[in-house]
């Protein structure tokens, strides 16, 4: 029952703490996701690994990627490509593995067309100050540039209509074990049944 694993979704605005959260979560010694693990154009950073934090690749790869459709999704975001490679995510979800997406919104708004049965979580910061605080504290860009993220990040924040569930990342721990009881209730809702049901009236009547 329930056999096709469950694709879980986490977005929400730039400097949220996305990769911060989705390491706690993976850092859990009880944690059953796969991770997909993202392609990208831009430079490898120091203590970074190809195939593990990334798979980098060239502007051409990645354009000859989307061109014969491998890509579930894909954003330009700051001036390279990010995106999900589609083939490795449909073979974990049909050998019934959870798979999970740390993604910005561009991205899972396109995912949300394609897999419309995903959980869709959204990661929203305590309030648009503490944003700009966190933006302003990875110390990576002017004052000029905070203004623009920020620009951006409200308009990113409009997109939360579009998610299942808002979850705020004010304490790392708590904003994790929120996420953590939200995926534990999806298992349960009854879209993930009744398909199963539904293939096995045709055998029943035989
Ligand atoms: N759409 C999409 N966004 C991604 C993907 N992988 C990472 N991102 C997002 O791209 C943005 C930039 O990531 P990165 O360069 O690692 O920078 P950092 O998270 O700001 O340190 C972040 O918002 C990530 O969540 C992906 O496969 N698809
Ligand atoms: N709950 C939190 N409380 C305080 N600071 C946080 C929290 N979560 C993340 N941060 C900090 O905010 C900044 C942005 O986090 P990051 O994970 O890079 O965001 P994103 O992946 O969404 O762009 C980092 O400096 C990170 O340490």
């Amino acid at each position: 029952m329930a056999n096709r694993g469950m694709l879980i979704v986490l977005s929400g605005p730039s400097g949220v703490g996305k990769g911060t959260v989705r390491k706690a979560i993976f850092d859990q010694d009880d944690n059953k996701f796969l991770y997909s693990i993202s392609m990208t154009t831009r430079k490898m950073r120091e203590g970074e690994v190809d195939g593990v934090d990334y798979h980098f690749v060239s502007k051409e790869e990645f354009e000859n990627e989307i061109s014969t459709g491998g890509m579930l999704e894909y954003a330009k975001y700051v001036d390279n490509y990010y995106g999900t490679p589609l083939k490795y995510v449909n073979k974990m979800l049909d050998a019934g593995q959870d798979v999970f997406l740390e993604i910005e919104v561009q991205g899972a708004m396109q995912v949300r067309e394609k897999i419309s049965d995903g959980l869709f979580i959204f990661l929203t910061p305590p309030d648009l100050m503490e944003l700009r605080q966190r933006i302003t504290g990875r110390g990576t860009d002017d004052s000029a540039t905070i203004d623009k993220r920020m620009t951006k990040a409200i308009g990113e924040i409009d997109m939360m209509q579009n998610y299942d569930y808002a979850v705020v990342n004010d304490e790392i721990n708590d904003a994790v074990e929120k996420i953590q009881t939200i995926i534990k209730a999806e298992r349960w809702r009854v879209k993930r049944f009744l398909p199963d049901y539904r293939k096995q009236l045709g055998d029943v009547f035989k």
